[in-house]
């Protein structure tokens, strides 16, 4: 990954939620949930990104949820209850907990170990970021636009209130 600066206030990031039961194109040995993971986590856990928040869309939800009352969950996760194997919010509600345990192990690791900016001859200091989540379908435009609405104006109310504004 190259990036050439290191004053990027948001990234957003999507996934397809109803990928659940797929491969990747390119490999047909790595599930498409395993990817979206790994990329997050490394993503999280590069410093450049200390101060970055994130929002992560899981998008598709109108194929997934045509998916999901056919396709049980637990092709994606054996381990899954089996009484939630149907249940988009359950579903959602572990998606979600697996993000938020990768960004909290990884922003608390750079809380433990500052290292020096690759930017500046500094020591970074303490990462403040954090994570939004919002289920989403792309195609559905208006929806999207107040989806839109509402990160900007959160980005916004953020840089306030780190400028000690609000
Ligand atoms: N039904 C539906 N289609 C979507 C949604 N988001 C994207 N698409 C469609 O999915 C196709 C691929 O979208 P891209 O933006 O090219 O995404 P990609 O990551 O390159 O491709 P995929 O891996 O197939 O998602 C396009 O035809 C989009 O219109 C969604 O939320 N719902």
């Amino acid at each position: 990954m190259n990036i050439f600066e290191d004053n990027i206030n948001l990234i957003l990031y999507v996934m397809s939620l109803s990928a659940y039961d797929q491969v990747l194109f390119e490999d047909i040995s790595v599930k498409c949930y395993d990817e979206t993971f790994s990329v997050f986590d490394d993503l999280t856990q590069n410093r450049i990104f200390y101060n970055t928040d994130f929002v992560v869309f899981f998008n598709k939800v109108d194929v997934f949820d045509v998916k999901i009352g056919a396709v049980p969950f637990t092709t994606c996760v054996p381990s899954f209850n089996t009484e939630w194997a149907h249940n988009r919010k359950k579903i959602v509600g572990y998606v979600r907990t697996k993000f938020e345990t990768l960004f909290k192990q990884n922003t608390e690791a750079m809380h433990r170990k500052p290292t020096k900016s690759i930017f500046r001859n500094t020591n970074s200091p303490p990462p403040q970021r954090d994570v939004f989540f919002h289920v989403t379908c792309a195609t559905d435009t208006r929806r999207m636009q107040q989806v839109i609405n509402d990160v900007q104006f959160g980005i916004v109310r953020r840089q306030l209130q780190m400028a000690h504004l609000a």
